[in-house]
């Protein structure tokens, strides 16, 4: 291992992709540390917002192991190992995908569902039927438990699939556009499983994406802007990184949304609007 991982949860360099001789995006680095605060469990929030077509899924792709780059790497902190700073290179199945359809099984219930995502783990019985209950009450889905897909409505399909990713990969989750096509009480509901899941480990790590802007500022630790970038006076045809906001160091984390959340909104889509 060429690089030491110091905290850092995850780090991509110069990554690439492309399908077949398209390149859809090029020269993607950044690196997101643990952020840790005193007297709470904090995981990360990291949004990326992007006009479309400028590679936010293909990114979440490659970041779920789903595609293999074409070129450059993406590692993450494997805890597993119990050595610290170790990392291993991202394979499907590590990191959760919850993709903009909330894709369930068909034939199963939401609580055979989640019975299915524990499959592998080395749990009793009672062990799994304990931590699907413990779900099911803190994510309000008891009621719901032995509806099937079909039954349930776009905002318990989507509790439904993330508790099922937490269940089966590790402290990484990816949510392909979670607040779209959502009404305002299901974006709330969202917002709370974002902090259910980062107060539940320090690891924890969201990465989203989101056509609301303002949802990435509230809501969001480290904010990227995937875009075309300018090279010479020209428009570029490959989405990269065009800028980064990193709301830690604004001081702006955590703080209640107000004046300063706005001009970064204004920032933010003035950047998205050049590129
Ligand atoms: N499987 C594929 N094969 C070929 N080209 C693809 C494939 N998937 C995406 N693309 C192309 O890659 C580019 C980026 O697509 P991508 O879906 O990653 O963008 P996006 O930023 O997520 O867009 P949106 O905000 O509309 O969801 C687009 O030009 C798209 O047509």
């Amino acid at each position: 291992m060429d690089y030491q991982m110091q905290n850092t949860l995850l780090y991509v360099e110069n990554l690439s992709v492309a399908y077949g001789e398209k390149v859809v995006i090029k020269d993607v680095s950044f690196v997101e540390k643990d952020v840790t605060r005193e007297g709470s469990v904090t995981g990360q929030v990291i949004a990326v917002v992007g006009r479309s077509g400028r590679g936010k899924s293909t990114l979440f792709r490659a970041l779920t192991g789903l595609i293999k780059p074409t070129t450059g790497k993406i590692l993450i902190a494997d805890v597993a190992t119990g050595v610290e700073n170790d990392a291993k290179e991202v394979h499907e199945g590590d990191v959760g995908f919850v993709d903009q359809k909330y894709t369930l099984f068909r034939n199963k219930t939401i609580y055979q569902a989640l019975m299915f995502a524990l499959r592998h783990k080395d749990f009793s019985k009672e062990e799994k039927h304990n931590t699907i209950t413990k779900y099911l009450q803190e994510w309000g889905l008891e009621k719901a438990k032995d509806q099937y897909p079909c039954e349930l409505s776009g905002g318990q399909r989507q509790r439904t699939a993330i508790i099922e990713q937490i269940l089966c990969s590790g402290h990484y989750m990816v949510l392909d556009e979670p607040f779209s096509g959502l009404d305002i009480g299901n974006i709330e509901d969202v917002k709370k499983a974002f902090s259910l899941i980062t107060s539940l480990h320090e690891f924890n790590t969201i990465i989203y994406s989101t056509h609301d802007i303002e949802l990435a500022v509230e809501l969001a630790d480290s904010i990227y802007v995937i875009g075309y970038p300018t090279i010479d006076g020209k428009t570029a045809d490959y989405g990269t990184i065009v800028k980064h906001v990193d709301m830690k160091e604004r001081k702006l984390a955590w703080k209640e949304y107000g004046v300063e959340h706005l001009e970064v909104v204004k920032e933010i889509k003035a950047a998205m609007l050049t590129s």
